[in-house]
């Protein structure tokens, strides 16, 4: 059976909240209905980084001490504010939604001590919202010694299936950490994060210059990466292991960076992503016919000229000029992994996660 689902995911680069429609079974796409967004205010953002800071010492994933409270009830209150606000823009009515998949916050990723701290309260926001919702996506496969993301290459493989091009097909989802899903034709999906995203650079943009990001990379298309320093920073061992592997969005940001320009930090970040990303080419079993950039850092101009230059000959497109949406993307993907977890079909598999067989997951709140 066909279902309605809501997805809604807020990602690493804390942003806000990227709200999305998905006619699904779980197994295909039916259709992809309007998106919507929410952006944080900054104060929120502010919480944000705060419950990021304070949530480096948590070993439990359902403590919230100090600002952690706080900043879960902004979270819950923030998406149901998207959903309100998505569903009145769009005239839908409650009744006409079956399920909303709500991925929280990540504040913490610690796979190898079994841990990832998603905040947001699912069952306050299903009252708030009056829809089921599902939740606590990943919890599941880190308890099963998985490495708990990525959790959109199922997503990807279903997008893929319908296009119907040679394989390998290679999804890059550049958001504050990249990841990327390897598809080829056959059922077998492999997966990774591949290192930073965007993270790193936004955070330099807002130390030095006071923005958030830079908008479609033209500070880094004024700037010269700084080679010497890329080459060491591609030395960290995370870019030699095979996938399964995850970071957390912090894994990077103890690297001392150079004394550089805002230009040149910007030049030299963006070159990092892309390269670190070709970094995981040769891991790959076969080399990618062509590769679909999607995420926020599709929309880094400096990014894709980059990732264009590394992974040629690879076709190298934004998932926008395939029809597919960059920004809803990983909104739908939750929506789409929502219909899986009531359906209880998979979520994560042995290679992209490195779970031991293909887990279920995601628990259910209900208004
Ligand atoms: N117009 C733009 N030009 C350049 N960069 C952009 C633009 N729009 C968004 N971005 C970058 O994309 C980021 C947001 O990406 P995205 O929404 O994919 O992140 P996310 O949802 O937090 O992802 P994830 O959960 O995958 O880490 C912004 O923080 C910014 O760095
Ligand atoms: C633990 C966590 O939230 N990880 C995010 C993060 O952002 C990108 C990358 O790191 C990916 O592993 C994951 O998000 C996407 C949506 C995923 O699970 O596929």
């Amino acid at each position: 059976m066909m279902l309605t689902a809501i997805g809604l995911m807020s990602g690493t680069s804390l942003d806000g909240v990227d709200v999305a429609l998905i006619k699904t079974d779980g197994r295909r796409v039916a259709a992809l209905g309007p998106s919507g967004y929410r952006p944080y205010t900054e104060s929120e953002r502010d919480l944000l980084r705060q419950a990021l800071a304070e949530a480096a010492g948590l070993d439990r994933r359902d403590a919230r001490p100090g600002i952690l409270a706080e900043a879960e009830r902004a979270v819950t209150i923030a998406h149901a504010e998207a959903v309100a606000a998505f569903t009145a823009q769009n005239r839908i009515s409650a009744d006409a939604v079956d399920i909303v998949g709500f991925h929280g916050q990540t504040v913490l990723h610690r796979p190898a001590a079994k841990l990832t701290v998603q905040i947001g309260d699912a069952q306050a926001l299903a009252k708030a919202i009056h829809i089921p919702v599902v939740y606590d996506f990943r919890a599941a496969d880190v308890a099963a010694g998985g490495q708990g993301a990525p959790f959109v290459p199922v997503y990807h493989r279903a997008l893929a299936q319908s296009l119907g091009r040679d394989g390998p097909i290679v999804v890059v989802n550049i958001g504050g950490v990249s990841n990327i899903t390897f598809i080829d034709g056959n059922e077998t999906l492999i997966a990774c994060d591949t290192g930073p995203g965007n993270a790193l650079l936004d955070d330099f943009m807002f130390r030095t210059i006071g923005k958030p990001f830079d908008c479609e990379g033209r500070l880094a298309a004024q700037g010269v990466p700084d080679e010497g320093w890329l080459a060491d920073a591609l030395q960290h061992p995370f870019f030699a292991k095979p996938p399964p592997k995850s970071l957390d969005r912090n894994d990077f940001a103890a690297l001392a960076l150079g004394d550089w320009s805002p230009a040149d930090g910007a030049a030299t970040l963006t070159a990092f992503t892309a390269r670190s990303i070709a970094k995981i080419v040769p891991l790959l079993p076969n080399p990618a016919h062509s590769v679909v950039v999607t995420g926020g850092g599709a929309r880094n101009l400096t990014m894709m000229r980059m990732l264009r230059e590394q992974l040629a000959p690879a076709q190298v497109e934004s998932a926008d000029a395939l029809g597919w949406s960059a920004d809803a993307m990983e909104a739908q993907a939750f929506g789409f992994l929502a219909a899986r977890g009531l359906k209880g079909l998979p979520l994560s598999y042995p290679a992209t996660t490195g779970v031991a067989f293909p887990m279920t997951g995601g628990l259910i709140a209900r208004p």
